[in-house]
């Protein structure tokens, strides 16, 4: 039986769903020291912990670890790189405590507004401070809303009910998707200049590191408020002191460097301080807890989950093949317009990958949009694609067409008049080298997507390939490589050229204006 350790205060629920499945044998300690813990449980397969530290040394410590289950959403309190290193997978289980930090940004907007702490402390002393304890209402006021991922919309949607004028800024969010939740996406420096309030709902990691700064606060309305249920590290905290006496900066806060007790540096400039509560509620402990359980049992069976937050390529793919995935995307991109509005994706993965379809999602995305990120996740690719309104399509496929071990990527985008321009390409790893196999109706191509190429997809007759030649010449372009298809009906023909230099946009374009060649695409791959 794998050995399961739980050294954290979670419900029971996990416990018993694992024990209950027969497969595992739990521990489940929240008294012990986690270092101790290890040290008695050398042969831990799997830990699920909450904001508890794993360092280098519990991993060390727990030579038989192969996973480690965050139940909650924030994980830069584990080592991911050197659980990475040690081949420990480590997952988090995102939105499960997300209405609970959302209801906790409500009560401590409500309750500095109406000063609840400080009345109840003063009214049990015996005092009457009617007249000193003026409050304030959020009805009406603008609210911004930084990150807008689970936490984030569940603050918009909660707040709803106050009529407030709702700000958010996320960079992997579109304007469509914010004013479905009733919000305008707006600049960091507009969002803090504009509001009242503002609430951070982004993960603490080497992008956000100390984004809150002087300038940010510095352009916050004078009285306004900032509210830190997300993390610590991402607040400038010197920045923050400097600036709060000036404009009477309220702030009301949940998270610390270390959760711990003992003095907190922000004591001096929190308005109110919470210890770290955002996900202490019944509903959330249990609904983390379930889900860190069901991710495991799903991890266990299929050998792949979506929540893995340390994996970039998943285990058992071969690299070369996310590499692929991201060339293919690149050139189809580059296919219907790099900067036409993308509208579908679809993927079509055969043979030995097929189990991998689902992942490849993340290099295809990160390879159509700069905005996102390799290293996340298949579940926040879907999630971006929906903020985009862009469709995706998984296809089911059929291997008896031998196609091997082959992606095709589809795409279509958006063009003038909203018609579309679409592009289907193939590709394949063969002899240790990516090599693209299909575009469109031209097929065997096994070209090598490697240095700068520059396509031409234009009728036949001949001479052209000479006036393509003689085009780049005359900027100085050398050609390296050519191949040049005829589709299946004969009529049209794809110069492929690999260049000695790169060739930009500019010049691709008038030379497929002299030749007449509708689609025409320079790439450095
Ligand atoms: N106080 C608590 O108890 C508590 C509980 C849960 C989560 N958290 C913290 O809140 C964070 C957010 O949780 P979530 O469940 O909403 O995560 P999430 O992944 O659903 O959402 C995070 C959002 O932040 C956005 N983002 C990332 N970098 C950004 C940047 N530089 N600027 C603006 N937006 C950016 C992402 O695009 C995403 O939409 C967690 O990472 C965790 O640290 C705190
Ligand atoms: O990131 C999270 O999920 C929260 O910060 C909750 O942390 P906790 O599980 O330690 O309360």
């Amino acid at each position: 039986m794998k050995k399961v350790l739980i050294p954290t205060k979670l419900n029971a629920v996990a416990r018993e769903l694992l024990k209950d499945s027969g497969g595992y044998n739990v521990v489940h300690d929240d008294s012990t020291e986690l270092k101790e813990l290890a040290a008695q449980h050398p042969d831990t397969y799997a830990l699920i912990v909450r904001s508890d530290k794993v360092t280098p040394e519990i991993i060390d410590a727990l030579p038989e670890l192969k996973v480690i289950v965050r139940a909650g959403a924030g994980y830069n309190t584990i080592d991911i790189r050197y659980a990475r290193q040690r081949g420990v997978d480590v997952m988090n289980t995102p939105g499960a405590n997300a209405n609970a930090v959302a209801e906790e940004v409500v009560t401590l907007m409500l309750a500095d507004a109406r000063h609840v702490v400080q009345a109840d402390v003063s009214t049990r002393e015996g005092k009457w401070e009617k007249k000193t304890l003026m409050g304030r209402e959020l009805t009406g006021k603008t609210v911004g809303i930084v990150g807008f991922g689970a936490i984030g919309r569940l603050v918009a949607r909660r707040l709803a009910g106050f009529d407030i004028k709702l700000l958010t800024y996320d960079p992997v969010l579109s304007e469509d998707r914010a004013e479905e939740f009733g919000a305008e996406l707006v600049d960091l420096p507009t969002l803090f200049e504009r509001c009242d309030y503002i609430s951070l709902h982004i993960p603490e990691n080497d992008d956000t590191r100390g984004m809150i700064n002087k300038d940010l606060a510095g352009r916050m309305k004078e009285g306004a408020t900032l509210v830190n249920c997300a993390r610590a590290g991402i607040i400038n905290e010197d920045d923050l002191r400097a600036v709060k006496a000036e404009k009477n900066i309220r702030f009301l806060n949940d998270v610390y460097p270390k959760d711990a007790a003992g003095e907190k540096s922000v004591a001096d400039i929190a308005d109110l301080m919470m210890p770290h509560l955002g996900a202490s509620t019944v509903e959330a402990n249990y609904n983390a807890a379930k889900r860190a359980a069901d991710q495991l049992m799903e991890y266990d069976e299929k050998g792949m989950s979506t929540y893995i937050v340390n994996r970039d390529v998943p285990e058992g793919l071969d690299e070369m093949y996310a590499d692929l995935a991201y060339d293919l995307a690149h050139l189809a991109r580059q296919w219907v317009g790099a900067r036409n509005k993308l509208k579908m994706i679809e993927t079509s993965v055969y043979g030995s990958l097929k189990p991998f379809s689902d992942w490849m999602i993340v290099p295809i995305l990160a390879a159509v949009s700069e905005e996102f990120d390799r290293s996340m996740e298949a579940a926040a690719a879907r999630e971006y694609l929906k903020d985009m309104g862009i469709d995706y399509n998984d296809r089911e496929t059929d291997d008896t067409k031998n196609y091997g071990n082959t992606i095709t990527i589809d795409l279509a985008a958006n063009v003038d008049h909203g018609s579309l321009r679409r592009v289907s390409i193939r590709g394949t790893v063969a002899e240790g080298r990516l090599m693209i196999s299909r575009i469109d109706d031209f097929d065997k191509l096994y070209f090598e997507p490697e240095g700068h190429a520059v396509f031409f997809r234009y009728e036949d007759r001949p001479g052209v390939l000479g006036q393509i030649g003689v085009a780049l010449a005359d900027h100085g372009i050398n050609i390296d490589d050519v191949r040049n298809p005829h589709d299946e009906s004969g009529k049209y023909s794809l110069a492929i050229m690999k260049t000695s230099s790169p060739v930009d946009q500019e010049i691709v374009d008038r030379i497929a204006g002299e030749i007449d060649a509708p689609y025409a695409v320079g790439i450095t791959f």
